[in-house]
């Protein structure tokens, strides 16, 4: 990567701040050096060594900075340079109250369920769960313990979206997009988090609600569930970065006919286009026992999170990266994942007996 390169991605990622603050130091060495060599108290030739050390040091302080800190690290998409205060946007959305976002984390097998709870609007998003749901997120970001997550709603569906009432008192194009920034930084953090996570479809996804079920990593559909982005009936468009993320997993043709046409994806479809990774059996819930899909879906889940969690959530960050990155960076990202559990507890445990894959 060259240096323009390297200084574009190290700003990107790393902020503004970070970077002049290293760019700072480095021209007031150079400066240093030049009015030494004004003066005559160094000669030209020791000028030129000295500033080719400083640059070099320059060089191996962000790119140490670089390499030494995860890529994907709770880094928001948004700054003030775009209009994003969080605090500003999270008191205005706590004026529209109603509905919670609960969380409940196993630590004995490190899933931990998520809920959307606003059953007398069929879990519609108020300001003060949009707020609540970055909580429960932060909360995740510091869990070390966790391997899986499901995303649910509660009473039997999933999520029918922003709360139209809410969405109806920020309808002007100013707040609009202080909502749209906070969710898709809230939701990209969620599809960053370490933990392999499931969205368990009971019921209708409509919306935003079919954005946030994209912002998991797997869907599970119960038999008559739907997920439908009807944006296109609100005169809208997804605002949550459900079309970004639609785009990457099922394909630009299929995500413009989802969008363009409004469709209802059914279990069957979902599969077909690869929206959708499983369909629970017939029958759940059995005899309106709430618990029957959860427990599918934790069955479901524990496949692919069983064993050491610093080695699921390792598989998960190489995954995230890879599925994020462009080549080289992901290539980089992963390595620095690999050194996190070469010769770790777990690697250290299978050497030391004789593990064979039968
Ligand atoms: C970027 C995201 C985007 C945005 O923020 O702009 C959005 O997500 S916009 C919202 C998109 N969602 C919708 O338009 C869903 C609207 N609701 C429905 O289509 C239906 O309610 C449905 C299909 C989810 C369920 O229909 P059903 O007949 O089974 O039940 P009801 O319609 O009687 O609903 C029960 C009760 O819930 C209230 N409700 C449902 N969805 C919402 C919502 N999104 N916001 C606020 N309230 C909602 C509905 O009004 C009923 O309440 P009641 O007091 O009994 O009228």
């Amino acid at each position: 990567m060259d240096r323009g390169g390297g200084m574009l991605m190290y700003y990107r990622r790393r902020g503004k701040q970070q970077t002049l603050k290293v760019w700072r130091s480095i021209c007031t060495a150079c400066l240093l050096l030049r009015d030494m060599l004004w003066c005559g108290t160094v000669t030209q030739q020791t000028a030129h060594k000295n500033t080719m050390v400083i640059c070099v040091l320059g060089r191996y302080l962000l790119k140490s900075s670089l390499c030494s800190r995860s890529w994907c690290r709770k880094s928001s998409l948004y700054s003030a340079g775009h209009g994003f205060q969080p605090e500003e946007i999270r008191e205005k959305l706590r004026a529209f109250p109603g509905g919670a976002v609960d969380l409940l984390t196993q630590g004995e097998t490190g899933l931990a369920v998520l809920t959307v709870n606003n059953p007398s609007r069929m879990n519609a998003f108020s300001g003060a769960m949009m707020v609540e749901l970055e909580e429960r997120v932060s909360q995740l970001e510091s869990w070390t313990q966790g391997k899986g997550l499901i995303v649910r709603g509660a009473a039997g569906t999933f999520c029918s979206g922003s709360d139209l009432n809410a969405v109806r008192a920020i309808s002007n194009p100013q707040d609009g997009m202080k909502m749209c920034m906070f969710m898709q930084d809230a939701l990209t953090r969620l599809q960053r988090l370490p933990l392999v996570s499931v969205a368990l479809v009971e019921g209708r996804a409509l919306g935003g609600g079919s954005e946030l079920s994209t912002a998991c990593d797997f869907r599970l559909m119960t038999p008559d569930s739907v997920i439908q982005f009807v944006h296109k009936h609100m005169g809208l468009v997804p605002g949550w970065g459900g079309a970004a993320r639609l785009v990457r997993l099922v394909g630009d043709r299929h995500a413009l006919r989802l969008l363009g046409g409004a469709l209802k994806v059914d279990p069957e479809l979902g599969l077909r286009i690869g929206l959708a990774d499983g369909v629970l059996e017939e029958g759940a819930p059995q005899d309106g026992d709430e618990g029957a899909a959860l427990r599918q879906a934790e069955e479901w889940l524990s496949r692919y999170t069983k064993g050491p969690a610093e080695v699921i959530r390792a598989a998960k960050r190489v995954v995230s990266s890879g599925r994020e990155l462009p080549l080289t960076e992901a290539l980089r990202a992963e390595k620095e994942v690999f050194g996190t559990v070469w010769g770790g507890e777990a690697n250290l445990r299978a050497l030391a007996g004789k593990t064979k894959h039968k």
